[in-house]
């Protein structure tokens, strides 16, 4: 495969949901990126494996979801057997030496990050591009991660927007995307699901 930018946009995907999509397509579009990967998570350390569902169902229904020549559903971190994502991120690299990441996440998990294992050596292993989520703007830009790294900031500025170089950007390098805000969570299908017994994806 010829190389390629390429944005991982790892999640427990408990079920996906057109949020997932819409900020695929947004990061594809602002950060010039020619696919994304969603790395469907074995299981998220950090959170309980009550209620997750079966792995091979929830990438059957994240393929059902992306549905889109760009995005690619990848069962990697199964085949790895890897939870922690500094040591998918390695192992990525490796496997794949020509393409070049970025890290793709909600602002959820950029207040979560300091919790993750060696989170600080995530960020010195791709840029990282961070899309806004309701409730989580001021707790993110005003955390751990954005104040250690205030000067690796990469903006829509004076000077032109960086953010379509990011995945040029020698890490730690990290963008704040405020181009979407969308409500969905696969919290609130699953309880919509609970409450009414009916499937919804
Ligand atoms: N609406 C959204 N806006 C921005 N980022 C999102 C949104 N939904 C999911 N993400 C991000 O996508 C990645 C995968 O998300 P995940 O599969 O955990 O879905 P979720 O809706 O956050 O799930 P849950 O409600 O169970 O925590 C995470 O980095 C998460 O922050
Ligand atoms: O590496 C860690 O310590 C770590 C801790 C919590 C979450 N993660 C990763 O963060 C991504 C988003 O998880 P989630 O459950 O919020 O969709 C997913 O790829 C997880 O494996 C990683």
């Amino acid at each position: 495969m010829r190389a390629q930018k390429i944005g991982l946009l790892g999640g427990s995907f408990n079920p996906a949901h057109d949020g997932h999509r819409q900020i695929s397509l947004a990061a594809l579009r602002l950060l010039d990126l020619d696919q994304i990967w969603w790395l469907v998570s074995p299981q998220n350390p950090l959170k309980s494996a009550e209620g997750m569902a079966e792995y091979e169902e929830r990438l059957a229904a994240a393929e059902k979801i992306a549905h889109h020549s760009r995005i690619r559903v990848s069962d990697f971190e199964a085949r790895i057997g890897e939870q922690r994502t500094v040591r998918t991120l390695a192992a990525l690299k490796v496997t794949f030496p020509q393409h070049r990441f970025v890290w793709l996440m909600g602002a959820d998990n950029m207040v979560q990050l300091p919790k993750w294992q060696h989170w600080e050596r995530i960020m010195e292993l791709v840029p990282v591009a961070i899309f806004n989520r309701p409730g989580y703007t001021y707790k993110a830009l005003n955390g751990k991660v954005a104040y250690k790294y205030r000067n690796q900031r990469v903006l829509n500025g004076l000077t032109g927007d960086h953010r379509r170089q990011l995945a040029d950007i020698p890490p730690p390098a990290w963008t704040f995307l405020t181009e979407t805000t969308i409500k969905l969570s696969s919290t609130q299908i699953r309880n919509y699901h609970d409450t009414t017994g009916n499937t919804c994806s």
